[in-house]
């Protein structure tokens, strides 16, 4: 469920007004997602023959003072070609809006569906949709700062402490505390970076057939190694979903899509286990304070921990193995 806010019909028509699209037809809550609500919007369009955009309302999470980073980066991408949805600006230019104190954008529909279950073909498409974006990004003109690094895993452990983590698996103290010593020292300096994505998971992935029609939900994009952002898909692609077994014709087609597009260097390729490794701890972190702080009766689903933890155990053992050629 993410439609956090009933919008009578009147407001909507209203908003919808503020922008050069024709007029409201309909306006359908999104079931999909957690952390905002969406709507499909309909309009009569501007030539009259209809047209469908996304409405977002910012509810959670977001800093609404980061919008014009969000949104501009959405534009950036997809004025040079990527499969990503634009930002409909209003009459007055503006990117986003304000509705009863919350902020609102309109953004581009793009069709296509999340897959759960990922062929070789569609990883391949995937790897390459993200090289792509590391491409486009190199004359973005701003920056956002990582607030999802190394320092925010470490204090999210530290807030959920010993105990907590014990209640979700007696082995993840234990685990959680050592990874963080681990990659506090071996974590790399120096590698190519840009804007990247960070969340690339397949529900941020929209697909026609072999094809990536949409790369939505740039809500943690920030400033961080490209290889990083491999690695973080990696993760989130190349699993089952309870991260127990690893499926190696996906991983493999995942980073020779990559490669179809963007060259890895010989450090990249070196620092990929690593950065693969902190791309667990960003999903254990994240997902067991979640767990630990989202109180019974939220509207949100609480994701497993664990299945990182048998990702990044997976990552520690294999070494090197799943990014070799
Ligand atoms: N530009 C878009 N085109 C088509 N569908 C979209 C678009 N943006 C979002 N959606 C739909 O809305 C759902 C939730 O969007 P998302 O940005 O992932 O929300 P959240 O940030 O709350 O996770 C997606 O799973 C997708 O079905
Ligand atoms: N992909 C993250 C959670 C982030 O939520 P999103 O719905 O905004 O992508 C995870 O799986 O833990």
């Amino acid at each position: 469920m993410a439609v956090y806010t009933h919008l009578a019909a009147e407001d909507l028509a209203a908003l919808i007004a503020a922008y050069d699209v024709g007029e409201l037809v309909s306006a359908k809550g999104i079931a999909e997602g957690v952390s905002n609500s969406n709507w499909l919007i309909e309009t009569s369009g501007k030539d009259g023959h209809g047209a469908r955009f996304i409405l977002t309302m910012y509810e959670r999470r977001i800093d609404t003072a980061y919008l014009p980073f969000y949104l501009g980066l959405l534009d950036h991408l997809s004025a040079r070609g990527c499969p990503v949805p634009a930002t409909i600006h209003d009459r007055d230019g503006s990117l986003s809006r304000e509705i009863d104190g919350k902020s609102v954008a309109l953004i581009e529909f793009l069709p296509g569906v999340s897959v759960d279950r990922p062929t070789p073909g569609q990883a391949r498409a995937v790897g390459a949709a993200l090289a792509q974006l590391h491409l486009a990004v190199s004359d973005f003109p701003m920056t956002g700062v990582q607030t999802m690094g190394l320092a925010e895993w470490d204090r999210l452990i530290n807030s959920c402490g010993h105990d907590g983590l014990a209640q979700i698996d007696p082995g993840l103290p234990e685990i959680a505390f050592g990874e963080l010593s681990h990659l506090a020292a071996e974590w790399p300096a120096g590698l190519p970076q840009g804007v990247v994505h960070c969340d690339l998971f397949p529900d941020n992935v929209l697909m026609l057939g072999d094809e990536v029609s949409g790369l939505i939900d740039f809500y943690f994009a920030a400033e961080d190694f490209f290889a990083y952002d491999l690695a973080v898909t990696h993760a989130a692609w190349s699993f089952t979903t309870d991260g127990s077994n690893y499926r190696p014709e996906i991983g493999s087609a995942l980073i020779e899509g990559y490669r179809s597009r963007r060259s890895l260097s010989v450090s990249e390729l070196a620092e990929l286990p690593t950065l693969a490794r902190g791309a667990c701890m960003r999903f254990i972190s994240s997902r067991a304070y979640d767990w630990l702080h989202t109180p019974p009766d939220a509207l949100v689903t609480r994701k497993d921990p664990m299945a990182f933890v048998r990702r990044l155990q997976f990552y520690a053992a294999a070494g090197q193995r799943p990014f070799a050629s």
